[in-house]
């Protein structure tokens, strides 16, 4: 059973406040983790019992040692700031310890109303419940920082949104759940003692390394934070994951990718993509992220101008070069990644200019993001291949095998970088939609676990991995997703 160790609790009933999940009719489980639940050392007889895994994980049943809450936090949503948010539809159930010595929260989601509900139900449906699940195992696969999905269970109840939906809770498990909206939170409210220890419980537990007993320890933490969202965003990046709702509320100051609910994935290569149906404004595109972070990252260093200095424009002149900085230093990683797309370890081997070139090619003939680097890479050993992309990019193909000989990169080397830094199978659009469509009208759960196997080995083209790689027909063009609930 878990062993719980509950820190967050500590700072106080002004961080949170108690509720406790519904209780549902029929819970039923759906999808269990056992690879997740064995790093968070579950009882492998207790795994076995899927009825008390849907007892426990639906919130019918607490599990000693739990002591369930709803965190409070703000947040900037699509550039307005809401002072009232904090989780509507969660329950925190308590931290433990993973195998490695880690703290984990464990949360439950969509598992009913709680002090901070509003007018929402409290309650998700089963189809963005397995797209949380489905997507961030993909994330994780691909090697991207993120919360994972212990569990879905059905609880049996309806879900009453567009139309009737099958209700679920999933289960959540995250480096924790503080949020830039967190520090937003009270910032807003002038809270100078809660604001400080949520500062220092964030060292604690994120950045152990910064010493608070030091002069400049919050600009360090603006610093380290802003490091990990760049990380994050690069490898976002990378495998051209649009999150679609980069609100101040879910960016967690852990690094990890948190809420999937309108998140999806690139195509055809093109910065200005965005498919959520709510952003009309294209503020969340994909080559629009970068820009965002640093705005969040603006936001965060604002919440804590009282922290850093009583002048608080001293404060912002401290913060300010901290929050340019991020744009140069994003920019080295971004290029940095793309250069080992390309094949090329070092970004002081290949110019940035040479590396947007193939960007803009994309763009401009509507090539697929994932499919032009698979392809790339297979080019170095297979004359068809080369010969096709020859034809498809025209000079520039040539550069690049030139860049490479020059480099001393030989063809064998590139390659492999390649194939780490390329995913051959990303969790597309037009399947993962097919596959919850399945899982809520049939509750058929095969083909899903047959896209997890797939998805769980993005670098490697397993038997079904074909299965999974074809483009959507309309080139997604008509695809919209909604912030999930
Ligand atoms: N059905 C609902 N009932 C009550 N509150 C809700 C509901 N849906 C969303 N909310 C709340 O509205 C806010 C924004 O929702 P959003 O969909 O971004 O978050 P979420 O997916 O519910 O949660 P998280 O960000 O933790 O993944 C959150 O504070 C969330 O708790």
């Amino acid at each position: 059973m878990l062993q719980f160790n509950n820190t967050y609790h500590k700072l106080g009933d002004k961080f949170y406040q108690t509720a406790m999940p519904n209780k549902v009719s029929n819970p039923a489980l759906l999808f269990w983790n056992d690879m997740l639940a064995n790093d968070l050392r579950l009882d492998t007889a207790f795994c076995r019992d899927k009825s008390k895994l849907a007892l426990y994980f639906s919130g019918n049943k607490i599990i000693s040692g739990s002591v369930p809450v709803a965190l409070a936090y703000s947040g900037h949503q699509f550039g307005q700031f809401n002072p009232y948010m904090g989780d509507g539809r969660a329950h925190l159930l308590g931290e433990v310890c993973d195998k490695d010595n880690i703290q984990r929260d464990i949360q439950l989601k969509g598992s009913g109303q709680t002090p901070y509900s509003r007018r929402g139900d409290g309650l998700c449906a089963i189809g963005p419940a397995i797209r949380e699940y489905i997507m961030s195992e993909a994330m994780y696969a691909l090697g991207v920082p993120t919360s994972r999905c212990l569990a879905v269970v059905s609880t049996g109840e309806t879900v009453y949104r567009e139309s009737e939906k099958p209700g679920a809770v999933v289960t959540r498990i995250a480096a924790s759940h503080i949020r830039v909206g967190t520090f937003q939170h009270f910032s807003a409210r002038g809270d100078v003692e809660s604001l400080t220890a949520l500062t220092e419980y964030t060292i604690n537990r994120h950045y152990p390394t910064i010493d608070i007993n030091t002069d400049g320890y919050i600009l360090e933490l603006i610093k380290s934070v802003g490091a990990k969202q760049i990380e994050l965003i690069v490898q976002w990046m990378r495998v051209g994951f649009i999150h679609g709702v980069m609100n101040t509320d879910n960016c967690a100051i852990s690094g990890e990718t948190i809420d999937f609910g309108p998140c999806a994935m690139l195509g055809v290569y093109h910065p200005g993509t965005v498919y959520s149906s709510i952003d009309k404004n294209g503020r969340y595109a994909f080559g629009n992220q970068p820009n965002i972070a640093q705005w969040n990252m603006a936001r965060f260093a604002e919440s804590l101008i009282p922290l850093i200095d009583e002048d608080a424009e001293k404060a912002v002149e401290l913060v300010k070069p901290i929050i340019l900085q991020f744009a140069e230093d994003f920019n080295n990683a971004y290029y940095g990644m793309l250069a080992s797309k390309l094949g090329v370890h070092s970004l002081a081997l290949i110019d940035k200019s040479f590396i947007k070139e193939i960007l803009d090619i994309m763009q401009n003939q509507e090539l697929d993001y994932t499919l032009t680097f698979v392809q790339l890479a297979q080019s170095l050993n297979d004359n068809e291949q080369a010969e096709q992309l020859k034809a498809a990019l025209g000079k520039w193909y040539n550069n690049w095998l030139t860049l490479l000989q020059e480099a001393n990169i030989d063809h064998n080397t590139a390659e492999e970088l390649m194939k780490v830094s390329n995913p051959v199978v990303i969790p597309r659009n037009h399947h993962v939609e097919a596959i919850l469509q399945e899982c809520e009208t049939s509750g058929d759960l095969s083909s899903a676990d047959r896209f997890l196997k797939v998805l769980r080995s993005p670098y490697q083209q397993l038997p079904h991995t074909n299965e999974f790689q074809d483009l959507p027909k309309d080139g997604d063009v008509n695809y919209h997703t909604f912030c999930g609930t």
